[in-house]
C-alpha cells in the first residue's frame, strides 16, 4: 500500500480500507484539506488501529454486504475509544450494525447521482452550512434501515431512509453516499466538516515536493542499471518517462509499441510531440502481427486484456536486443521497466485491500506471471489530475499533459466481439471522424475522453440510398471526469452529435446507426470492456 511520507508531528487520519474503489481517494481528499492521512487494511484489529494513535478514523466503502457471512467486520469497541469516526457507505453500514442499528437489502439500489435531503433542522456538524437538498454520488444496494440508539438521522434519499447520521456527543458520523468523489457536489465540505468540526483538527499539513521526492527514489531504485519505459503518447507514460529521464538520463530508452490497436495518426504523434519535448531516446516496435495473432478468435473482455498485457511484455522483451545494441557496456541487460501506472489502474485491477477486480488494466492485472523486469512506477499512488500537475512542473507542453486518456489496450477493448483487421479499420475511421468533430467544436478540454465503440456482434436494419442495409451500431461515450474513478456522460450539443452521426453513417461502410451512451460511472465504466 503506497502512502506518502508522514511527518512525526502530525497524527494521521486513518482510512480503514474495506475493499473500496475509493479508499485512496478518501485519503487524498483529506490531504487536500491539509490534514495528514494514511490508508490501513481492514484486517488490522481494533487494537492495532488504535496503536497508531489516529487523530480520527474514516471507514471506507466496500463490495461486501455487512450481513453476509465472512463480511469484514468492525467491533463496537472501536467506537468507545474516544476517537472521532466517519463511516462511508460500507463503513457507514458496518458502523450502524456494530452499534445496534439495522442494515438490510431493500431492493432499492442507488448508483450515480442522487438527491439527499436534510431532515434535521440543525443538521449536525457534518452537514453544517450545506443546502437542504444536495446532489450526492451513490453506489449501494444495502441500506441502513434504523440508526443505532443515540444517533440522529441527518438526511434521507429515495433509496436510503437513513442516508446520514450523527452522534455528536461521541463524535461518530456516517454517510451512505461518497463525499470523496468529485461528483458529490458538497463532498469535500462534508469531509472538512467532519475533520474540522466533528474531529476538531487543524489544517496544518502540506504535501512535500513530489518531483524531487520521486527523482530521489528512482535514483535509489535504479542505480546504474538500464531501464526502458513503455511510452504510449498518453499523459501518464509521458510524465513517468520525463521523471525517470530527469533521474537517470541516458540509462533510459523509451519504447513505443505499435500493436495495431492504435487510432489514426497515433504513432506519428508520439514521435513528433514527445521526442521534441524531451529529447528522450525512442525505440519504435512494430508488433502488429504479434498482437493480431494472439487476439484471433478471442471475445471475452478479461481474456483480451490479459493477452494484451502479456504481449506488451513480450514486445518489450523483444525490443531489448535493438536497445542494447547501442549500449555502452557490453553484457548489460535491461533490468527495469518504467510504466505510467496510476492508482485507478491499480484499484480497478483489484489491487486495493480486498478491492473487487472490475477490469484488469493491461499494465497491472494483465501483467504475465513470468515478468522478468523490475517495475518502476513513480505515479502509482497518484490520480490523473495530480499527474497532470506533475507533468506541468516538469515542463511538459500542454498538448501532452492536457491530452485525453487513451487506454493501453486501445481499440482492442472498443470492439465488442472479436478483433479483426477489418473491424479495426472501420472503427478507426469512425473514431477519427468523432475526434475531428469534437476538436472542431472546441470541446476537447471539456470532455474527459470520448470512447467510440463498435458493437461488432450486433446488427440492425437500416435504409440507405433507398436500399436495405444490415449494419453495425457505433456507440459514442463522451464523459466528464476528474480522475476516471467516477464519471458522468457529457451533455454534448445536439448539433455536434448530429454532425458526428451523419458523417459516420455516410462515410464509414458497414455502420448504419450511431447511438449515445447516457450512463454515469457507476453504474457503467468508461470503457465498454
Ligand atoms: N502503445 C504503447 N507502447 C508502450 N507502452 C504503452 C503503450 N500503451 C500503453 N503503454 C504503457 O501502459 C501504461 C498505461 O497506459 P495508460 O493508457 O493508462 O497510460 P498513458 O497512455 O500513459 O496515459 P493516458 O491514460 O493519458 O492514455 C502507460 O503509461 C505505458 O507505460
Ligand atoms: O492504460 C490503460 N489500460 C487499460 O487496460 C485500461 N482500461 C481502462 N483504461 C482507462 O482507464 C480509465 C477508467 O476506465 P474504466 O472506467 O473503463 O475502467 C479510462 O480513462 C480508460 O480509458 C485503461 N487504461
Ligand atoms: N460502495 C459501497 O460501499 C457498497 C456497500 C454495500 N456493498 C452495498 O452495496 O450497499
Ligand atoms: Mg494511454
Amino acid at each position: 500500500m503506497t502512502n506518502p511520507v508522514p511527518t512525526p508531528e502530525h497524527k494521521p487520519v486513518l482510512v480503514v480500507d474495506y475493499g473500496a474503489q475509493y479508499a485512496q481517494l478518501i485519503a487524498r481528499r483529506v490531504r487536500e484539506a491539509n490534514v495528514y492521512s494514511e490508508i490501513v487494511p481492514h484486517t488490522l484489529t481494533t487494537e492495532q488501529i488504535l496503536a497508531k494513535d489516529p487523530a480520527a478514523i474514516i471507514l471506507s466503502g466496500g463490495p461486501a454486504s455487512v450481513y453476509a457471512e465472512g463480511a469484514p467486520f468492525v467491533g463496537p469497541e472501536l467506537f468507545e475509544a474516544g476517537v472521532p469516526v466517519l463511516g462511508i457507505c460500507y463503513g457507514f453500514q458496518a458502523m450502524a450494525k456494530a452499534l445496534g442499528g439495522k442494515v438490510a437489502q431493500t431492493g432499492l439500489r442507488e448508483y450515480g447521482a442522487t438527491d439527499a435531503t436534510a431532515v434535521l433542522e440543525k443538521s449536525g456538524s457534518i452537514l453544517k452550512g450545506l443546502p437542504g437538498v444536495q446532489n450526492v454520488w451513490m453506489s449501494h444496494g444495502d441500506s441502513v434501515q434504523e440508526a443505532p440508539e443515540g444517533f440522529e438521522v441527518l438526511a434521507t434519499t429515495g433509496g436510503a431512509p437513513v442516508a446520514a447520521f450523527a452522534n455528536d456527543a461521541k463524535r461518530l458520523y456516517g454517510v451512505q453516499w461518497h463525499p470523496e468523489v468529485k461528483h458529490s457536489v458538497y463532498g469535500q465540505r462534508v469531509l472538512e466538516n467532519f475533520l474540522f468540526d466533528g474531529a476538531g483538527l487543524e489544517p496544518d499539513w502540506t504535501t512535500g515536493n513530489i518531483v524531487e521526492e520521486q527523482v530521489e527514489r528512482i535514483r535509489e531504485q535504479v542505480g546504474t542499471g538500464r531501464a526502458i519505459c513503455g511510452l504510449s503518447g498518453g499523459v501518464d507514460s509521458a510524465v513517468a518517462a520525463a521523471l525517470v529521464q530527469r533521474a537517470i538520463g541516458d540509462q533510459l530508452t523509451c519504447v513505443f509499441v505499435n500493436h495495431g490497436l492504435l487510432r489514426e495518426g497515433e504513432a506519428e504523434q508520439v514521435e513528433r510531440d514527445f521526442v521534441a519535448a524531451t529529447g528522450a531516446k525512442l525505440h519504435i516496435a512494430d508488433e502488429r502481427e504479434r498482437f493480431m495473432n494472439a487476439l484471433a478468435g478471442v471475445t471475452d473482455p478479461e481474456t483480451k486484456r490479459k493477452i494484451i498485457g502479456r504481449e506488451f511484455i513480450r514486445a518489450f522483451e523483444a525490443s531489448e536486443a535493438a536497445i542494447m545494441a547501442d549500449a555502452a557496456a557490453e553484457g548489460d541487460k535491461v533490468k527495469f521497466l518504467v510504466q505510467g501506472t496510476l492508482y485507478p489502474d491499480v484499484v480497478e485491477s483489484g489491487g486495493g485491500e480486498g478491492a473487487a477486480n472490475i477490469k484488469s488494466h493491461h499494465n497491472v492485472g494483465g501483467l504475465p506471471e513470468d515478468l522478468q523486469f523490475e517495475l518502476v512506477e513513480p505515479l502509482r499512488a497518484l490520480f490523473k489530475d495530480e499527474v497532470r500537475s506533475v507533468g506541468a512542473q516538469l515542463g511538459l507542453p500542454a498538448e501532452i499533459v492536457q491530452r485525453q486518456p487513451f487506454p493501453g489496450p486501445g481499440l482492442g477493448i472498443r470492439i465488442i466481439g472479436e478483433v479483426t483487421e477489418e473491424r479495426l479499420e472501420l472503427l478507426r475511421k469512425a473514431d477519427a471522424i468523432a475526434r475531428a468533430e469534437l476538436t472542431a467544436a472546441g470541446l476537447d478540454r471539456e470532455v474527459w475522453q470520448m470512447p467510440v465503440v463498435l458493437l461488432a456482434d450486433v446488427r440492425s436494419v437500416g435504409v440507405q440510398g433507398d436500399g436495405r442495409t444490415y449494419g453495425h451500431p457505433i456507440v459514442l461515450r463522451p464523459v466528464s471526469s476528474e480522475d476516471a474513478m467516477t464519471a458522468d456522460w457529457s451533455r454534448l450539443p445536439y448539433e455536434l452529435l448530429a454532425r458526428i452521426s451523419n458523417r459516420i453513417t455516410n462515410e464509414v461502410d458497414g455502420v448504419n446507426r450511431v447511438v449515445l451512451d447516457v450512463t454515469s460511472k457507476p453504474p457503467g465504466t468508461i470503457e465498454w470492456e
